[in-house]
């Protein structure tokens, strides 16, 4: 059982809207396609890959060291111990291998490209969708059915008036979602109060709304902002100040009083263990956004998921950042809160399979083998073009 070929592909993900940090005009990111010598229904398999959204194609960490790495490696090597499948927690080790700890910088999008398609790998040929091989190998056997997702957007985009936030927002309630996020601190603290309320107008009873700030704010204002929102009882006040400020995060726990959700830039289990440790998180209430395509892939979120069982954290605290199908598979197999979604956005990347409606903020999953790519035709497509 080998390798036979890797292909990446750099893809513009680019749009018009802006967070409060950055705006998205340039943004890319890497496809990967990984061929197997294995043979299913006549054909080899493949397995897919791409990194999420928010960080960039880390195209020449993938062609400078980890795809040599990987196709250098002795066929023995990354495979189970029974020769009978790939072995993503084997393939992690060996693709790391002369990687110093500490300040881990992009490698770890590049590690979590190749993650997710040795993962898709490895459920196409158990024959088996990813969720079903997670719950049977890390969970208790039992996946969800359907998962919770919410639509994340309300970006600021040029000529977007209030009048266009709350459409934005109707249209995902008609779309079948009951929670929506929108993005803060990129307006003054006013106009956000007057955008906060403009969707808490549109929202039906039983709806919620989160706000996501991306790291815009310093203390002081973050405190004031919670301040500021707390009556409206959001479901969560997410990324306030720099993800690695945990004293800020620690001290704006200390005085809002509701859920708070971080976690999208950490990426590693170093980085999630601190968050655990020392910025003030409440297990009881807090929500934890690691994104695995971001950070070393599935073999790293594995251990993020046991670290935090450690310190007395249910996985159904987690709900991944990026809106893919790979971390949706993770939601329905390892038993997390529910998932991102980006109902238009970040296309094709984002989004679930076609034909798959999303009813009262839950989605389904397909029962095709490997994350599912095959089912979303945009995406496939793509996919396809990989090395061509
Ligand atoms: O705007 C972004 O960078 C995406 C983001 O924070 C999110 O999905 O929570
Ligand atoms: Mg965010």
């Amino acid at each position: 059982m080998k390798i036979t070929k890797v292909d990446v592909k750099t893809v513009p993900i680019s749009s018009p809207i802006r967070n409060a940090y950055i705006d998205f005009s340039k943004m890319t990111a890497s496809a990967i396609a990984i061929t197997t010598d294995v043979i299913k229904d006549g054909k080899p398999v493949v397995g897919y890959g791409f990194n999420s959204n928010g960080r960039y194609a880390p195209t020449a960490l993938l062609n400078e060291r980890f795809i040599p790495r990987l196709l250098e490696a002795d066929a023995k090597d990354i495979v189970t111990d029974d020769g009978t499948n790939f072995d993503p927690h084997k393939i992690h080790a060996i693709i790391m291998a002369n990687e110093k700890p500490g300040g881990h910088g992009e490698r770890t999008v590049a590690v979590g490209v190749i993650d997710m398609a040795i993962w898709d790998a490895v459920a196409k040929i158990e024959g088996k969708p990813l969720y079903q091989l997670l719950a049977e190998k890390y969970g208790n056997g039992e996946v969800d059915e359907q998962v919770y997702i919410y639509a994340a957007g309300g970006y600021y985009f040029p000529d977007k008036g209030l009048k266009e936030l709350q459409d934005e927002m109707k249209g995902y309630l008609a779309l079948g979602y009951k929670d929506v996020k929108m993005k803060v601190g990129g307006a003054s603290l006013k106009e956000d109060l007057k955008r906060i309320e403009a969707v808490l107008d549109i929202l039906p009873q039983g709806s919620g709304l989160m706000v996501d700030a991306n790291g815009r704010f310093n203390l002081e204002y973050a405190i004031e902002f919670g301040e500021k929102i707390k009556d409206y009882e959001l479901i969560w006040y997410e990324e306030a100040g720099d993800p690695l400020d945990f004293h800020l995060q620690a001290e704006l726990s200390k005085r809002y009083p509701h859920a708070i959700a971080t976690g999208e830039n950490l990426f590693s289990l170093q980085d999630a263990t601190n968050l655990i440790r020392y910025a003030g998180m409440n297990p009881e209430k807090d929500f934890l956004q690691f994104d695995c395509a971001l950070s070393y892939g599935l073999v790293e979120y594995v251990r993020i998921l046991d670290m935090l069982k450690e310190h007395g954290w249910s996985s159904r605290r987690c709900i991944p950042h990026g809106g893919h199908q790979m971390s949706l598979n993770i939601a329905a197999g390892l038993a997390l809160h529910g998932n991102e979604s980006y109902p238009g956005v970040f296309e094709p990347f984002g989004g679930f399979a076609d034909n798959y409606a999303v009813e009262n903020g839950y989605v389904k999953l397909p029962d095709a083998p490997g994350i599912g790519f095959e089912e979303k035709s945009d995406l496939y497509n793509l996919l396809l073009s990989i090395g061509k």
